[in-house]
């Protein structure tokens, strides 16, 4: 993953422990817009940080800390960016990455669809409105309760994972006097350049069924002899968190080369593939994420072409991004509780968070930025490792970064990109409550995920 770098100071190299190769910044209350939100910006008056015309300072004051701070505009146009840069493509909106009512009706007004993994995201898609129609339904062990909830709920496709998965939804399909909709999940082979926890297209692992050893050929033939299953066509999610677009281009090439095998076996060109999600964010100003725009550009010409040389016609493309519109629109508001100064080596900043609101740190080794938001500072720049409240030494927010010598208990830090895969992956670890996801817009906030209270915690415990 990325190496947080600002632009490389000089000036400052002598805080660095020996060996220690992080550059420090040269304004460390520069807010890199390629990493905030954007609308997040520090008032040139008073060097407080803003997001949608408001003072972090009041919304802590309001709202507590630690909050997700989700900036509403900033989701928004990327929907309709990827919405634009997909024309005549249709874009599902992974909610995996962050799931809540508020969201499914943002993107079902932008136009967008929407890709849930659970029976749990399928109900809060439900519950916010969303046509069923324009849900696709993932999972590499969908149960048969499961698949009869998306059945019943009239779920527009379901991407079948297994052998075991094309018996169960044709029974369920069946049963319900329905033809559903599929499509297979392929594994095509694909070594993609991210952490190995969220690679998905290598053949040792879990998800879909594999090109190469014939497997996804096989669900095809099973799936065409079922009456109660329509099949629209063969899908693959390479990972997540990639740059390279290579990996994307063997998986259309061979999503395709599958699809004209289908079509010599069988007779039948199936309309549509989808090319999962998995374009990497900025987490710091070390990454060089792609616009929406570029990765169309190339996915749409190398399916075209690799169509044309098959002689098929062009299937309709879908895509899957989550992180690429969640991730960049929050960051994650944190009060200072402590700073210890451990001689030769770093400074430990403890926040009233951690690892239950991100895990992605402990997991993945993931790089995230940090500032002081609740003013500016001239002080010099101070290594430091942000860590949170649980009983954990592993239990890091930030593992390097910057942040002013004269930091101190009571100031506020935010961390931005935290909208993916950060409180759809939180937890209560140490019996700590998950924070709320408040959304900011035109100087309005409001609660849109409610802070979990010990009632919450303790409603569940009912032994
Ligand atoms: C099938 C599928 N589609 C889409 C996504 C979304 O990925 P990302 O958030 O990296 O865009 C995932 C998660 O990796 C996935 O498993
Ligand atoms: N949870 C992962 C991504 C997994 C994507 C789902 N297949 C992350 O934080 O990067």
């Amino acid at each position: 993953m990325s190496r947080s770098a600002h632009p490389a100071g000089p000036r400052h190299a002598d805080v660095l422990p020996e060996g220690h190769a992080l550059p420090a910044p040269e304004d460390l209350n520069f807010l890199d817009p390629k990493v905030w939100s954007k609308t997040t910006e520090r008032r040139a008056a008073d060097g407080v940080v803003t997001v949608a015309g408001l003072d972090v300072r009041e919304l802590a004051q309001e709202f507590g800390t630690p909050a997700y701070i989700l900036d509403e505009d900033d989701i928004r146009e990327r929907c309709r960016a990827w919405k634009d840069a997909f024309a005549g493509s249709d874009v599902f909106y992974a909610g995996k990455a962050f799931l809540c009512r508020a969201l499914v009706k943002w993107i079902a007004e932008e136009g967008l669809n929407l890709d849930v993994c659970s029976s749990g995201e399928l109900a809060v898609a439900l519950s916010a409105g969303m046509d069923p129609a324009r849900i696709a339904f993932h999972g590499n062990n969908k149960s048969a309760a499961d698949i009869t909830r998306a059945i019943e709920a009239g779920v527009g496709r379901i991407i079948v994972d297994s052998y075991e998965e094309i018996a169960r939804v044709a029974f369920a399909a069946e049963r319900h006097g329905v033809v559903q909709k599929v499509l297979v999940r392929v594994t095509v082979g694909v070594e993609a350049h991210t952490h190995e926890f969220i690679a998905t297209a290598h053949e040792d692992q879990k998800f879909g069924l594999s090109v190469a050893d014939g497997k996804a050929a096989e669900a095809v033939r099973r799936i065409l002899k079922l009456g109660s299953l329509e099949l629209l066509g063969l899908h693959s999610h390479i990972g997540s968190q990639i740059f390279d677009t290579a990996g994307f281009e063997v998986s259309a090439r061979r999503v395709v080369a599958l699809l004209a095998a289908i079509r010599d076996e069988h007779g039948v060109q199936l309309p549509e593939i989808d090319l999962g999600g998995g374009l990497g964010i900025a987490y710091t100003s070390a990454d060089d994420p792609k616009q929406p725009s570029d990765i169309a550009r190339e996915l749409v010409d190398i399916v075209k072409r690799e169509c044309a040389a098959a002689d098929l016609d062009v299937p309709r493309l879908s895509v899957e991004p989550g992180r690429a519109i969640a991730g960049p629109s929050t960051f994650t508001l944190y009060e200072v509780g402590t700073v210890k100064q451990l001689e030769g080596l770093r400074t430990y900043v403890s926040v009233d968070g951690g690892m239950s609101d991100n895990i992605r740190t402990a997991l993945y080794d993931a790089e995230y930025a940090v500032s002081l938001v609740s003013r500016a500072s001239d002080a010099e720049p101070m290594l430091s490792r942000v860590v949170g409240k649980h009983c954990e030494s592993g239990d890091i927010v930030v593992r390097d970064a910057y942040l002013p010598a004269d930091l101190g208990p009571g100031d506020l830090v935010a961390v931005p990109a935290t909208g993916a895969y950060c409180r759809s992956m939180a937890s209560n670890y140490n019996h700590i409550t998950r924070p709320p996801v408040v959304a900011v817009k035109d100087g309005q906030a409001r609660v849109v995920v409610r802070r979990e209270t010990e009632d919450d915690l303790l409603r569940l415990d009912v032994g």
